[in-house]
């Protein structure tokens, strides 16, 4: 095969010259997008998805959704402003190819969905997509009785032979590697025939904002779910089968992309705003405010946005990030450049992302001069002055931007493939020098 040159590409990150001070526009949130086009797929109405986000994942979620028969038009709102894209809810079919990309949204919460679809649906993405574990979704689709070909790893490819219905019921799921086990489930329960029980059986449970997104979104679109929250048992939701809702939905900004922008605040003493940062989201990338200020900076939210402002100062942080993993390596980078050392904990699931992130963390830091350790579940980062040299992001977006942040403090940094920010921020290199440029 030959190499594609936009992945050895190296981007020199631009060293800052001085505090900044910028309004950054960070687009949609991924999560929020794909929720919204799969629940929008499964409703009985048509309905909006309003200022989506538009990137690799995103669009991959979109384009599996048409090859089993949804039509999603992408154009401009009921309203004539801004993007917005019409999706119309039609029978399920296959046979259908699906191309998950490296993206963990599409891989687990389609597989439920294609159970519902009249014919095969084949599931295939990119090599690190046949690493990344989907076990907990084959076997509780099996268990509620789905029709799966796989070759037995618990993984990519596969082929689901929907059958037009599933009965659905009560299912045990370990999702201790991933959230998203659970959120795949809840999602299409509706449309199962008798809905869904899911009860995680294994040990700490990762990212619940995550799954109360998931809880949230549903019934934004008339699901009935119980949850340990409601009232329920601890670690079971139920999700009530019943007709899902069309709705015109907003798409909040991504605040776990808003991260590298807060960061350039927090290592060059600036001051960054996020216009219509929501005054209530259940994105983990809200815990930025409270550990970001813990690490030095201050915020104050307003009805515009959020307004962030780093004091100049950087300070390490004993952090168990269990809940927010995807906020692991935008921290990890600031915490390098700090004024003391961090333990950041709770996130060994974080070895089956798009890369082994506590590896890759450690490797790269440690080459620019860095002193990085891994534990079972986690980093210690104890700051050291770095030098410049390459970054590797082994296609993982959030590695690209880590990087970046880095760059802003030591000079001579190059980002290797920051294409691959794509996956979520398609704009990052031209936000990054709009924000030092502004
Ligand atoms: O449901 C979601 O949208 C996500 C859940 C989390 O996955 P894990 O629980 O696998 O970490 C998160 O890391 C990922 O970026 C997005
Ligand atoms: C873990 C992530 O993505 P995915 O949705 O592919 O799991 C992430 O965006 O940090």
């Amino acid at each position: 095969m030959v190499p594609n040159p936009a992945h050895t590409a190296l981007w020199p990150a631009p060293h800052a010259s001085g505090a900044v001070d910028a309004t950054v526009h960070v687009p949609g949130s991924k999560s929020v997008t794909n929720r919204a086009l799969v629940l929008a797929a499964l409703a009985s109405e048509p309905g909006w998805l309003r200022r989506p986000l538009r990137s690799r994942d995103t669009l991959l979620m979109a384009d599996a959704l048409r090859a089993m028969g949804v039509e999603i038009e992408e154009g401009i709102g009921p309203d004539g402003t801004g993007e917005a894209w019409r999706v119309l809810p039609t029978g399920l079919r296959g046979p259908a190819s699906v191309d998950v990309g490296n993206a963990g949204t599409v891989m687990r919460f389609l597989p439920p969905v294609a159970a519902l679809a009249d014919g095969p649906v084949r599931f295939d993405g990119d090599p690190r997509s046949h690493e990344r574990p989907l076990n907990g979704v084959i076997d509780a689709l099996r268990t509620l009785g789905a029709r799966i070909d796989d070759d037995g790893r618990g993984a990519l490819p596969l082929t689901v032979h929907g059958g037009g219905a599933l009965d659905g019921g009560t299912v045990e799921v370990d999702a201790s590697s991933s959230s998203q086990f659970v959120s795949a489930l809840l999602l299409s329960a509706p449309r199962f025939n008798q809905g869904v029980e899911v009860r995680h059986v294994g040990t700490a449970l990762p990212s619940m904002p995550h799954i109360r997104m998931t809880v949230d979104m549903l019934r934004a679109v008339g699901a009935q779910v119980d949850t340990p929250e409601s009232g329920g048992e601890p670690n079971v939701w139920r999700v009530t089968s019943g007709a899902l809702l069309g709705r015109d939905l907003t798409i909040e900004p991504d605040l776990s992309n808003a991260q590298p922008f807060l960061a350039a605040a927090l290592v060059t003493g600036g001051r960054i705003v996020i216009p219509d940062w929501p005054a209530r989201t259940t994105q983990p990338g809200d815990r930025l405010r409270e550990i970001f200020t813990e690490m030095g900076g201050s915020c104050e939210l307003t009805e515009y946005g959020l307004v962030f402002t780093g004091s100049g100062g950087i300070h390490g942080i004993d952090v168990d990030l269990g809940e927010v993993g995807e906020l692991t390596p935008g921290i990890a980078a600031v915490a390098a450049l700090a004024d003391s050392p961090s333990t950041l904990r709770g996130v060994s699931h974080l070895r089956l992302h798009e890369t082994d992130r506590l590896a890759a963390l450690t490797k790269e830091i440690n080459e620019l001069g860095g002193d990085v350790t891994e534990t079972a579940d986690g980093l210690h980062i104890r700051p050291r002055a770095l030098h410049g040299g390459v970054f590797h992001t082994y296609e993982d977006h959030r590695m690209a931007t880590a990087g970046a942040v880095i760059g802003l403090a030591v000079a001579g940094v190059q980002i290797e493939n920051v294409a691959t920010t794509a996956k979520t921020l398609p704009d990052f290199p031209d936000l990054w020098t709009g924000m030092l440029g502004a």
